[in-house]
């Protein structure tokens, strides 16, 4: 979920307060001009900084009880700061939806080691609550950030043991770490990309070319351009894993840019200097699904807002225990902020049908 600072006044969008609603029109310093460095490195330190957000917002949510996650503290530099409850509503949704999505991925090809591919990392803990989860699983996982934010975890994992005890190895000071389990490259996932002048694509080094492969992309893909996003993703399902093994991706994402509520996000946003490309470009539920298609996950294809996440995925008991965090009276509001993002999943299930029947019975 975004910051506090990003999504629209949900009260004046509903016409429950004042004025117009559309705020924070501005266009932020960068101005109209021409893609100069000193302009593509403020959008990049930009989003770079979007962790920051995505740290915060789980660390609220650990601290009132939404998520149990011992990790989200140590990998932050952040002071715990409390969220609005919607926003810790939708925290809790986005984390429990991927989870169990991933849950899922876990549990197929049981005799085979999974291996996951985190694009757009950040600080996220997924790794370190996986080993405790499935201590059995044999588990290859990899992260990708811009080296300033990998170099940032690494100085982060060092410090602690709780983390790096967890290791085969304690990381050295470096914005790279590689091992036979976890591994966190440097690299801008851009120059994943297919190059279109033959410069040969970086090494991602201990990637298996040929194991059951999720590759994850939370609130990451987002702020690149569509056609790059489809070069990264092509690049990955066929150079770096062979075209026949089973592989798939799953995508967090806002949708619905249209509305005022979806307007609004964008230019708050925007008066950041962030950009969501991908938004415009699949603004519905279905040119999600579509999206995930044209990037070969032909087995397979689904998509959910995260309201019918909360709805159909999080049961009776653990819904009540929820509502008894923190009092949330903006039932309509909630309701408007969680159809705004959506999580999409595609597969491609090479041999056999193992990801097709993993995840059939999770509800669209
Ligand atoms: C909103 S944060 C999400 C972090 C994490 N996935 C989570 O959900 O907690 C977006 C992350 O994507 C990373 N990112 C965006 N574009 C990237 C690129 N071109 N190369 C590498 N990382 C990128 C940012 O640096 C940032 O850490």
């Amino acid at each position: 979920m975004a910051s506090s600072n990003d999504i629209p006044n949900l009260k004046t969008l509903l016409g429950h307060g004042r004025g117009t609603g559309l705020r924070g029109r501005g266009r932020g310093r960068g101005g109209l001009g021409g893609p100069s460095e000193e302009r593509a490195q403020l959008l990049d330190n930009a989003v770079k900084g979007t962790d920051q957000d995505a740290a915060g917002s789980r660390l609220s949510c650990v601290e009132l009880g939404y998520l149990d996650d011992p990790y989200a503290k140590l990998l932050t530099t952040q002071q715990a700061t409390r969220k609005l409850p919607l926003l810790n509503r939708g925290t809790y949704v986005r984390t429990s939806a991927i989870d169990l999505l991933v849950a899922k991925f876990l549990v197929t090809y049981p005799a085979s080691a999974k291996q996951v591919i985190s694009l757009g990392a950040g600080t996220d803990t997924r790794f370190f609550r996986l080993l405790d989860l499935y201590p059995q699983t044999r588990l290859l996982y990899h992260e990708i950030d811009f080296p300033t934010n990998t170099l940032a975890k690494i100085v982060a994992i060092q410090r602690q043991p709780l983390l790096y005890r967890k290791l085969l190895h304690t990381p050295a000071t470096s914005a790279s770490y590689h091992s036979e389990t976890y591994n966190i490259h440097a690299l801008d996932l851009r120059s994943l990309a297919d190059p279109s002048d033959g410069t040969p694509l970086p090494q991602i080094p201990n990637l298996n070319p040929n194991i059951p492969t999720l590759i994850l992309s939370e609130m990451c893909l987002v702020y690149l351009q569509p056609s790059t996003v489809q070069s990264i993703v092509t690049s990955l399902l066929t150079h770096y894993l062979q075209p026949t093994t089973p592989a798939a991706l799953i995508l967090y994402e806002p949708i619905l840019p249209q509305d005022p509520f979806g307007r609004t996000m964008i230019s708050n946003l925007q008066s950041r200097n962030i950009h969501l490309h991908t938004l415009t470009a699949y603004p519905e539920l279905g040119d999600q699904r579509a999206r995930l298609q044209a990037y070969g996950l032909v087995d397979g294809a689904k998509v959910a807002d995260t309201n019918t996440i909360w709805r159909k995925w999080i049961n009776e008991e653990e819904k009540e225990r929820i509502a008894g965090l923190e009092l949330l009276d903006e039932l309509e509001e909630l309701e408007m902020l969680l159809r705004h993002y959506c999580v999409a999943w595609g597969w491609r299930d090479g041999q056999g049908d193992v990801f097709s029947q993993a995840w059939a019975d999770v509800n669209e």
